[in-house]
C-alpha cells in the first residue's frame, strides 16, 4: 500500500493549551479520507498542521513531525508545501477578482506562461464541471456565482497548482443538498488524480465519499479505519456512541 503522507508522534498546543496529542497516522495515496468528530477536538487544527498553516499562528507550537513523500513538511519551504497541499476551507473564499483572474493568481505567481496558464485554467474549470456554466462570463465578478459554484472555483482554484494533496474543511457546510452532492461527486470524481482529506460533520456524508475515516476525540485519534468498519462495527466505544448519535 503506498502512503502520501505520514504523521509522527504530532503534538499541537496554543499557549499551553494542548490541542492535538501523540498523533500518529498514515494516509494513502489517492484515497479520500474523512477526519471526524465532536466541535472542538481538533480536526482543523490538525488540517492546518497538514500543511503547515498552523505555523503561521504565532501561539502555535508543533512538535512531531509530518513526512509527505518521504520528506519532513516541517522543514519544507512553505510555498512548497502549499503547492503540493493545497486546502479548501469552510465558506468558499474566492478572491474579489473575476471568475478568470482567480484561476489565475497562483499560477501567474509560480511564473506559468500565458498559453499554458490558459490551458490549465480552462482543463481544472472542465474538471470542476464549471466550465459549461461559466465559460460565457469569465470576466464576471467570482463573487456573483452561487455559493456552490463559489465553492467548486476553489476546488479548481486549488488545483491549478497541480497539488498531491487537497485539503478539505467542511467544504459543504455552507451549501444546500444539490450543491453538497456536486461537491462530493466531484471529490469521488478526482481522487485518481489527487488525495483528499477533508473534515466533515456530516456522518451521511463521509460515509458516502470516503475510502477511510478516522476518529478524533479531545485531540487524540481513537480509531482510523476503513470507513464501513468504522461506521458499522467500530472497535472502539466512543467511536461507537459518536457514530450513534450518543454524543457529539
Ligand atoms: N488559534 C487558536 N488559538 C487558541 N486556541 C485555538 C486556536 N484554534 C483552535 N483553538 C482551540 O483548539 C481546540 C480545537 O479547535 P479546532 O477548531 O481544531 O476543533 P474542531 O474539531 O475543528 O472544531 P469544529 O468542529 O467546531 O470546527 C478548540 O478548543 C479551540 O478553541
Amino acid at each position: 500500500m503506498s502512503y502520501i503522507l505520514e504523521v509522527k508522534d504530532l503534538k499541537v498546543s496554543f499557549k499551553d493549551k494542548k490541542v492535538l496529542r501523540n498523533i500518529n497516522v498514515k494516509f494513502k495515496r489517492n484515497k479520500i479520507t474523512a477526519i471526524i468528530g465532536p466541535s472542538g477536538c481538533g480536526k482543523s487544527t490538525f488540517l492546518k498542521t497538514l500543511n503547515c498553516l498552523i505555523l503561521e499562528d504565532s501561539e502555535a507550537s508543533v512538535y512531531g513531525d509530518i513526512i509527505f513523500n518521504s520528506e519532513s513538511i516541517l522543514s519544507m519551504e512553505r510555498e512548497i508545501v502549499r503547492q503540493k497541499i493545497g486546502m479548501v476551507f469552510q465558506n468558499p473564499t474566492p478572491f474579489p477578482l473575476s471568475i478568470y483572474k482567480n484561476m489565475e493568481y497562483a499560477l501567474k505567481f509560480y511564473g506559468v506562461s500565458r498559453k499554458k496558464r490558459h490551458e490549465i485554467i480552462n482543463e481544472k474549470l472542465k474538471l470542476t464541471g464549471l466550465y459549461d456554466e461559466i465559460k460565457d462570463s469569465l470576466n464576471k465578478s467570482a463573487l456573483k456565482l452561487s455559493g456552490g459554484q463559489q465553492q467548486r472555483l476553489c476546488i479548481a482554484r486549488a488545483l491549478t497548482v497541480e497539488p498531491e494533496i487537497l485539503l478539505l474543511d467542511e467544504p459543504c457546510s455552507a451549501l444546500d443538498v444539490k450543491n453538497t452532492l456536486n461537491i462530493e461527486k466531484l471529490l469521488t470524481d478526482i481522487k485518481q488524480k489527487y488525495t483528499i482529506i477533508i473534515v466533515t460533520h456530516n456522518l451521511p456524508q463521509a460515509r458516502r465519499i470516503a475510502d477511510e475515516t478516522l476518529f478524533m476525540l479531545d485531540g487524540e485519534v481513537i480509531e482510523f479505519d476503513d470507513t464501513e468498519k468504522i461506521f458499522k462495527n467500530p472497535s472502539d466505544q466512543r467511536t461507537k456512541e459518536y457514530i450513534f448519535g450518543l454524543f457529539g
